[in-house]
């Protein structure tokens, strides 16, 4: 029978075609889908249906997803780290030049003038007013970059080819992280020394219940008042009433932020656009790839890549059938599992166990195929979470 994929937002055909149509139906509506696959969807954990066996978000940021809702149910929630990150980069490389010349108002202006017939009066005009659009160079100016992961480490990069200082936080670096930085990024060892010595700061970090408002009154009011902070990770980071404070008190010349609110739009001291930074044909097509590939790894073969919840595991095929367990990580539940394949005399071929925080995956290969009983009975056992026959050994 065909996988049924539920797509929750427009993915990329690019995406979609790495699922064969003769073993993956997809479609917008499906009751009793194998699998989810979504951008920025608010996914509520009622609308995951009793037959998802995973959920893909084709991008980063999954705080749209249930994820501890998906944990409990032995659900691998998957993302795409990376592949839209060199898109994010390019609109914080805007961002930061749209904070630092009069490009925006200096737009606006010039389409005001509509009224103007005789060329050489609107050159005067423009002349006598161009003044008022004088910005500055990004060049020997400083910008603190706060989470220094996929995105992070590319606007480091960037800001420093437009001869900028640079100045990193993130007291969560991975080892790959740190070793993509390049040597030339500072560290920051408080978010406040940043936030206070800092021309621009940029925002790159997750969402989750410890970044949530991080960016408070007291961060603000470390800034310097000629200093822009651009928000192109989440709205939640900032904390709305203290940034408005922070702009009403002239502590903060500028924010610039993909996240428009209905208290930020029309302000002057606000640039905001419609969540668009992964909004480019090249990093739509690559993440919509990589969750198709990654879900496709999961259905027919149960390996685990990239997922924000399940630890990565891939285990080669070697013929038989396939049995992926979920269970709590505790002691003995393993070992339960295959005493129940020994009493039916089902050899075990090849088997992998891996385990993060509360979750353990176990892929193990066996010899014949296993009676619905007893796969019953496996679901039944303390612990387990989830059991899936992948293949059938034809014996
Ligand atoms: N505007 C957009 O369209 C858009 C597009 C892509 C991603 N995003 C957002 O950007 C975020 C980052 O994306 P990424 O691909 O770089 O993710 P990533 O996982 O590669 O990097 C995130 C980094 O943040 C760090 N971090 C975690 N907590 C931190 C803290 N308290 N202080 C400082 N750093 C901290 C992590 O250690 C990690 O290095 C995503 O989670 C998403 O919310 C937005
Ligand atoms: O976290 C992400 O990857 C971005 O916010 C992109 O979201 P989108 O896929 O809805 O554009």
């Amino acid at each position: 029978m065909a996988n049924r994929i539920l797509t929750l937002n427009q993915i990329s055909v690019r995406g979609l075609d790495r699922l064969p149509r003769e073993s993956y139906e997809i479609a917008s509506e499906f009751s009793h889908p194998e699998a989810i696959l979504l951008r920025s969807h608010k996914l509520q954990p009622a609308d995951i249906a009793d037959s998802v066996l995973a959920i893909a978000r084709a991008g980063a940021g999954v705080n749209n997803i249930p994820v501890e809702e998906c944990t409990r149910r032995g659900i691998p929630v998957f993302n795409t780290p990376g592949a839209n990150a060199n898109a994010v980069k390019e609109l914080v490389a805007a961002g930061l030049l749209l904070g630092s010349r009069g490009i925006v108002a200096g737009s606006e202006y010039v389409h005001t003038l509509g009224e103007f017939t005789d060329k050489g009066e609107l050159n005067k005009t423009l002349e006598a007013n161009k003044k008022r659009f004088k910005g500055n160079e990004l060049h020997g100016k400083t910008l603190g970059v706060v989470g220094l992961g996929a995105i992070g480490s590319l606007v480091a990069e960037m800001a420093l080819t437009l001869g900028m200082e640079v100045v990193g936080y993130d007291p969560a670096l991975s080892v790959d992280a740190a070793w993509r930085l390049p040597s030339e990024v500072r560290k920051a060892e408080a978010l406040s020394s940043l936030f206070a010595r800092c021309d621009y700061v940029t925002l790159h970090l997750p969402v989750l219940d410890s970044t949530r408002g991080l960016v408070n009154a007291e961060l603000l009011s470390a800034m310097q008042p000629h200093a822009c902070l651009l928000n192109f990770a989440r709205e939640e980071i900032v904390d709305e009433a203290s940034l408005i404070q922070a702009l009403d008190a002239g502590q903060l010349r500028k924010y610039i932020a993909d996240f428009p609110t209905p208290a930020l739009i029309g302000r002057d001291d606000v640039i905001l656009t419609p969540h668009i930074g992964a909004s480019t044909d090249e990093a739509e097509d690559n993440c919509a790839v990589m969750a198709a590939d990654q879900l496709r790894d999961f259905l027919e073969n149960g390996n685990i890549r990239n997922s924000v919840n399940f630890p990565t595991l891939l285990l080669e095929r070697v013929g038989g059938c396939r049995l992926a367990v979920t269970n709590q990580n505790v002691p003995r539940t393993l070992n339960s599992v295959l005493t129940l394949l020994a009493e039916q005399n089902i050899n075990v071929i090849d088997m992998l166990n891996k385990s993060r925080d509360e979750v353990a995956y176990n892929l193990i290969d066996i010899d014949t195929t296993p009676p619905e009983a007893l796969l019953s009975q496996m679901r039944g056992l303390d612990g387990v979470t989830s059991v899936r026959l992948i293949g059938d050994c034809g014996k």
